[in-house]
């Protein structure tokens, strides 16, 4: 039977009220952004509706942000949109431009502020039959957790020449001693113990609610002591306090259990970013879930995905307390605007994420084996079709339907 439209709600305890039909607000997004997702609404339609037949749907709501919203409003985030995600809970998104060196501050990162939606979250895994530059990438099954609320996204920054980048550095060197050349620009970059402690306990609690056999805390506390530094302070420090009985150290897991964590105990250890990025790539299997400032998530996100199959492949959250935006690792892609030519994979893998938070797993997996089907099919968009032997490449919108007619 056809289900009239609701609210979700967040309930007391934090979880959330999911009705039969929930009202889910959607952001088109720039460039790439409307082609994949209208690929990506046919595929979430689809897949709800083989795994509940008319007992579940979405009702879908648009919301503007980004060129669409400028020119239909005046405004790039209009504040509608916001209280539209906080009124309906959960949203989903498509890529918004961000100019490089002036212009408008990324509204992507705007949303997340403004929402608190303070962990990023991007599963890093394989699916069989992708194109991969590295020999095993099936080994490769990682859970990002990136801090996404202040480091240097905080947006805290002058250019050089201005009255206040040369208040700041008369400052810093007058009164601090830190001999700053007058043509500087300045940017600053705040990591909290509050944020970074948020953060690392969402990451455990999903390491052991998922079990996930380590949690691995990755910064530059060497150069940067009194923010990634502080960062992996801060961690091991959550750890100890909140998780006593299900965490342990490296130390303790070699000292006191010869190298294999008990059942259900989730490792916590630490590791150097640049070394972390040689590491993720020779010894994948041994990294789960990684928590990351701000920064080195980014950059970990991407250099990741072109490990199991590229930015085409790379899905993500930005997740509060209760609170969640859906959207794809990547960006605009702006050289593919309009051309119905990308591949749509990363967008649906974030509404499959998105059906799994909302506790419509089976959903989740018609989409998870109608991708893995449709690319054994060899019938696929340019950027797998470039490294697969024999395939066809297909428009991001016969990609879609060849997922929807494998789901
Ligand atoms: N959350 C968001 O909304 C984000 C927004 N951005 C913004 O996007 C804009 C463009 O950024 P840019 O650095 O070019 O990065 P993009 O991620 O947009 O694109 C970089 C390259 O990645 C590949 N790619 C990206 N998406 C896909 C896809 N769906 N299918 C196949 N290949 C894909 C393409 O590679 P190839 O050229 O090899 O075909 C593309 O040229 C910037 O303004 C940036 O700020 C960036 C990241 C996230
Ligand atoms: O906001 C942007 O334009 C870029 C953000 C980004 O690269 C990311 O969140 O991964
Ligand atoms: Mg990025």
């Amino acid at each position: 039977m056809a289900q009239t439209p609701g609210k979700i709600t967040i309930q007391a305890d934090g979880t959330l009220s999911v009705p039969d039909c929930p009202v889910i607000p959607f952001i088109e997004g720039d460039g790439i952004g409307p082609d994949i997702w209208r690929a990506t609404r046919k595929v979430l339609d689809a897949a709800v509706a083989a795994a509940y037949g008319d007992r579940r749907r979405i009702e879908w709501k648009e919301i503007l942000a980004g060129e669409k919203a400028a020119a239909a409003t005046g405004q790039w985030l209009p504040p509608e949109t916001l209280e539209a995600v906080r009124e309906y809970v959960v949203a989903i998104k498509g890529p918004l431009t961000t100019p490089v060196g002036g212009g408008i501050r990324s509204l992507n990162v705007t949303l997340r502020q403004e929402l608190d939606l303070y962990a990023c979250v991007r599963p890093v895994r394989y699916f069989n039959g992708v194109p991969s530059p590295v020999k095993h990438p099936e080994r490769v099954d990682m859970v990002i957790f990136r801090e996404n609320t202040e480091d240097v996204y905080a947006g805290i920054e002058w250019e050089e020449g201005t009255p206040e980048a040369r208040k700041v550095i008369d400052f810093l060197s007058r009164e601090m001693g830190a001999g700053l050349r007058p043509d500087s620009g300045i940017g600053i970059k705040p990591i909290s113990r509050t944020g970074t402690r948020r953060l690392v306990r969402k990451a455990i609690r999903y390491a052991l609610d998922n079990g996930r056999r380590s949690v691995t805390l990755v910064h530059k506390g060497n150069i940067m002591k009194y923010t990634e530094g502080a960062f992996r302070t801060w961690g091991y420090e959550l750890a100890r306090d909140e998780f006593p009985d299900e965490t342990l150290t490296e130390t303790e897991l070699w000292d006191a259990h010869g190298g294999r964590a008990p059942a259900g105990k989730v490792v916590v250890k630490d590791r150097i970013a640049d070394a972390m990025f040689q590491q993720v790539l020779l010894r994948p299997d041994e990294y789960d879930v990684l928590a990351l400032p701000n920064l080195n998530g980014d950059y970990m996100s991407d250099a990741l995905a072109a490990q199991v199959g590229g930015l085409g492949m790379a899905p993500g959250a930005n997740i509060g307390d209760g609170f969640a935006v859906f959207e794809a690792t990547h960006g605009t892609a702006p050289k593919y605007a309009g051309q119905d030519k990308v591949n749509p994979g990363s967008l649906i893998l974030s509404g499959a994420l998105m059906l799994e938070y909302l506790g419509w797993t089976e959903a989740r997996d018609r989409i998870h084996a109608g991708l893995e089907r449709a690319i054994a099919g060899k019938r696929v968009t340019y950027d797998l079709a470039r490294q697969i032997e024999g395939a066809v490449e297909v428009r991001c919108s016969e990609f879609a339907d060849a997922i929807v007619a494998a789901l």
